[in-house]
């Protein structure tokens, strides 16, 4: 046995023996979990409580730090979550759904909250997942909202006035696109495939290598997208990376966005209310009455409350006028008295309180 190997044998032992005790703890702590869940089953309680998260989170990180440790809040992040999800999973077996299909960035954001072994559901589409969760085939969904280049995403806003379900949480994430394609020639690619706010994000890099004239073919998904351009040999597709691995098809480009900050908020919709966290948003439906200054009147009870306003977006009524309605969110929870006599006072349907991510 070479000396490597006589260290390597030594450093593993004490690894192995390490791995041993966090086993245990593991299984001791999954013991309590279960408890919890008893707990939580027999008043029909919900699992999911991200504040509780978000505080374990920020206390092992602080604990990181005064011990010194080599574990930041990122790594303490990526081993808690995976470790919250399992312990849901034990409390109550519930399904997810999400935009799919395998390999979108919202189920990238879906794993990052419910780990790689929860129950999945890929949908083909946003308003699929809506339906799934208001008719209790699932237990969350989790969606796209808005991205920091190309806005928000009208159909999700749209459901969430249609089907009275209640977010719950919000994910933001960065996004990357890449140019995947079966052809190395570029001149020979006839067709791009994309999901159009991915291709609205990334024309500056089609400008750049003479692509903006081929033809675009829209997709319901960058999965998708991945999933043509792999029959297709003249054509390429603009989707995430593990869509690309996914489907098999060789990434010629990577992080092809025109906006290097790149960045798209989930959000995760279910049918109860969260608990406050002290670092909330709440989002909102209000209707204005098109008279002069209606919506003066409506922004000035938030300046009144002194509740600051993180948006406010308007949608249209979808009848034979040209009216519109407004998607709203703002800082504070519910449970926060002022929130609750704005809400209540006002032409408004509560969509959810959540803690903040973005
Ligand atoms: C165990 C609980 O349920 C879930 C799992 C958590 C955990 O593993 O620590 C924390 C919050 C909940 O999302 C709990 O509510 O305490």
């Amino acid at each position: 046995m070479s000396e490597l190997e006589k260290k390597l044998l030594v450093l593993r032992k004490k690894i192995d023996e390490i791995d041993n005790e966090i086993l245990t703890l593991l299984n001791k702590r999954m013991e309590i979990v279960k408890e919890v869940g008893e707990l939580k089953n027999n008043t029909n309680a919900p699992i999911y409580r991200p504040e509780r998260e978000k505080e374990i989170i920020q206390r092992l990180t602080n604990l990181s730090k005064q011990q010194n440790g080599v574990l930041g809040e990122d790594e303490i992040k990526a081993i808690f979550l995976e470790i919250f999800a399992i312990s849901r999973s034990l409390e109550r077996k519930e399904r997810i759904a999400f935009l799919g299909p395998e390999g979108t960035f919202t189920h990238q954001a879906a794993e990052s909250r419910f780990g790689a072994n929860a129950r999945y559901l890929s949908l083909l589409n946003i308003e699929a997942v809506f339906k799934s969760v208001a008719n209790k085939e699932s237990k969350y969904g989790v969606v796209p909202i808005e991205n920091n280049t190309e806005g928000v995403v009208g159909i999700t806003l749209d459901s969430l006035k249609k089907y009275g379900v209640k977010i719950v949480a919000e994910i933001c994430m960065e996004i990357h696109h890449s140019f995947a394609s079966m052809q190395d020639d570029l001149k020979k690619i006839k067709r791009i495939y994309s999901h159009p706010q991915a291709y609205n994000q990334c024309l500056g890099f089609l400008e750049t290598h003479g692509l903006l004239d081929v033809e675009f073919i829209p997709t319901e998904s960058t999965a998708k997208a991945a999933e043509l351009a792999k029959n297709d040999e003249n054509s390429g597709a603009i989707c995430s990376k593990i869509a690309a691995k996914l489907y098999n098809v060789p990434l010629l480009f990577e992080k092809i966005e025109d906006n290097k900050s790149n960045r798209t908020r989930f959000i995760i919709i279910s049918d109860f209310k969260t608990q406050k966290s002290g670092n909330d948003k709440t989002s909102v439906i209000a209707k204005t009455s098109h008279k002069t200054g209606a919506l003066f009147e409506l922004l000035k009870k938030f300046k009144d409350k002194n509740i600051n306003l993180l948006k406010i977006e308007s949608r249209p009524n979808k009848d034979d006028t040209f009216n519109t309605w407004f998607y709203i969110d703002f800082e504070g929870h519910i449970d926060d008295e002022k929130v609750k006599e704005l809400i209540e006072s006002e032409n408004m349907i509560w969509l959810g309180s959540y803690l903040r991510d973005c």
